[in-house]
């Protein structure tokens, strides 16, 4: 007994070091040939990037002496390439062989499942055929009134901040962008801005701050020790409210849906449903994204309960936070060059006047064409996705190097963004660099990523972006932080700053 019991022991030990040493020298010789920081043994260069506050400068460092590709080694076994180099960027993310999300978005599936942003292969080949239309002008266009109404409250809530010589102006944008993307993807109301200790509030939170913060804690990186963590309890609670949230949206939905009880003027009832109190908004003829899930099709039958939850739940995860981070730097970046601004302001001037709270339209946000360079401006100076990756599912040739099947490649927008070589004084903050650049370099400018993998909800994004900075910017003057406030950049989920983003916020007359 206790001889086969050892035997079983050696050959388990056996097997695990055959394994070990089968990744070990996994992809080895392709490695050999790609520069990269040496690597400390046993843990790479770990704790070289183990931060998020030091990733985008030591990230940048590392392409300074390496180049537009290298190598990084995360522990014994797993090895990533880092890429800025633009010929390398166009072959991937145009590539319709490299579609496939990295590792590092397995912590983003207990929440989202396998939606748009985190399924691979044929699935999210169907999903971005159903999703597609949803983000058709003609349905774009009625988010107007969602993004106005959020705006409106943003307003009154900011006017309580003039004259505070230094407003963290983060958590304001991003309660407005949380109801925002609520209204547009469930169409219920949670109203954040004005209830932002709700169950529902706080547990997206919480699941942002584990997600990231799981990449870089040894315990909480695999689910295998994740469960010895105080994470992993706050995970498990903070699932359940969003999940059943999303669910009884879900359901509430498809009920009116069937009993056709849509009415003509906006109606809000107040519902109870055991998880938190909220308010579902109907509209005539105006449909949340849910209702476009409701009524698709994939393979001929209806989405099912879990595959529309994991869409909307998507929706909520990468239409909130991306915006917040975007809008919140341009803020910062107008009231830092009273120049861009004055032209900013000047444009609205032009399109309504002294009128602060005009009839917003599609056609007057698309004239605002000074506005979206800024913005423009600002996601390549702070992309609010500053990494993101993918993994070859088979072995590829690019520019003529052979990519073995199950390499990591992690895209560095932040680093191409700010490349002399494609964007002169690459630290300037320079809008009117758009007028010649735009569109000119696909690859070189890829806050949305590009290619077919590229972010569905760009346009989305757009018109909220400049729905909310354009109202901000009619009713106040913005400057500085007084004593000035440098963001300290953090790459979490998306692109933060550890000390606030701070302004101070004139009225204007
Ligand atoms: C400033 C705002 C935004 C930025 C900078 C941004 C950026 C990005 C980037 C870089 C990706 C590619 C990520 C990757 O490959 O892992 C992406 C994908 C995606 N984005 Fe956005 N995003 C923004 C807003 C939004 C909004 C508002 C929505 C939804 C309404 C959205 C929905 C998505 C989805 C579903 C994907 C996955 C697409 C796919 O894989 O087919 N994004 N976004």
């Amino acid at each position: 007994m206790v001889f086969f019991a050892a035997l079983l022991v050696s050959l388990i030990v056996i097997c695990s070091i055959i394994w070990f040493v089968v990744l070990l020298n996994k992809n080895r010789e392709y490695f050999k040939k790609i520069a990269g920081p040496p690597p400390v043994p046993f843990f790479g260069n770990v704790f070289e990037v183990s931060s998020t506050t030091d990733l985008l400068d030591v990230t940048l460092k590392f392409v300074r002496e390496y180049g537009g590709l290298f190598k990084i080694c995360m522990g014994p076994i797993r090895k990533v390439i880092v890429v800025s180099d633009y010929k390398f960027l166009e072959a991937v993310l145009s590539s319709t062989k490299i579609l496939n999300k990295s590792y590092e978005y397995n912590n983003l599936r207990h929440w989202l499942g396998t939606g748009l942003l985190t399924s691979d292969g044929p699935k999210w080949k169907k999903r971005r055929r159903v999703l597609t239309p949803a983000f058709h002008f003609q349905i774009l266009e009625q988010f107007i009134d969602v993004f106005e109404s959020n705006g409106n409250k943003l307003i009154k809530k900011l006017r309580k901040k003039i004259g505070e010589r230094g407003v963290d102006i983060y958590p304001f944008v991003t309660l407005c962008t949380l109801d925002i993307i609520c209204e547009s993807a469930m169409g219920t109301s949670i109203n954040a801005q004005f209830d932002d200790n709700s169950e529902y509030v706080r547990s997206v939170k919480a699941m942002c701050k584990i997600i990231i913060e799981r990449l870089f804690n040894i315990l909480q990186l695999t689910d295998i020790t994740f469960p010895l963590t105080q994470n992993y309890y706050i995970q498990k609670k903070s699932l359940n409210i969003l999940h059943t949230h999303t669910n009884n949206v879900i359901t509430r939905r498809r009920e009116e849906l069937l009993n056709k009880k849509k009415t003509s003027a906006p109606v809000n009832e107040h519902v109870v449903n055991g998880v938190g109190d909220y308010e579902i908004s109907t509209y005539k003829n105006k449909k949340a994204f849910l209702d476009l899930l409701l009524e698709a099709t994939v393979d001929g039958r209806p989405l099912t309960q879990e595959e529309i939850r994991e869409e909307v739940d998507t929706f909520m995860f990468e239409g909130h936070d991306t915006t917040a981070s975007a809008i919140s730097f341009a803020l910062y970046c107008l009231a830092n060059n009273a120049d861009a601004q004055k032209k900013a302001y000047e444009e609205q001037l032009t399109l309504f006047g002294e009128n602060k709270s005009p009839h917003m339209s599609y056609a007057a946000l698309q004239s605002m064409k000074y506005l979206e360079m800024v913005i423009k401006e600002t996601l390549r100076l702070y992309p609010s996705v500053p990494f993101y990756s993918r993994e070859t599912d088979e072995e590829v040739e690019i520019n003529g190097i052979s990519i073995p099947k199950g390499v990591p490649i992690i895209i560095f927008a932040y680093g191409i963004h700010r490349d002399p070589t494609h964007f002169k004084d690459p630290e300037k903050f320079n809008p009117s660099r758009f007028e010649e650049i735009d569109g000119k370099h696909p690859y070189s400018y890829i806050p949305f990523s590009a290619g077919p993998r590229n972010c569905i909800g760009q346009k989305f994004a757009m018109l909220e972006m400049k729905s909310t900075i354009s109202k901000i910017l009619r009713h106040f003057e913005l400057q500085p932080a007084s004593p000035e406030c440098r963001p300290q950049l953090a790459a979490e989920a998306v692109l933060k700053s550890t000390n606030g983003i701070k302004i101070s916020l004139c009225l204007r007359q």
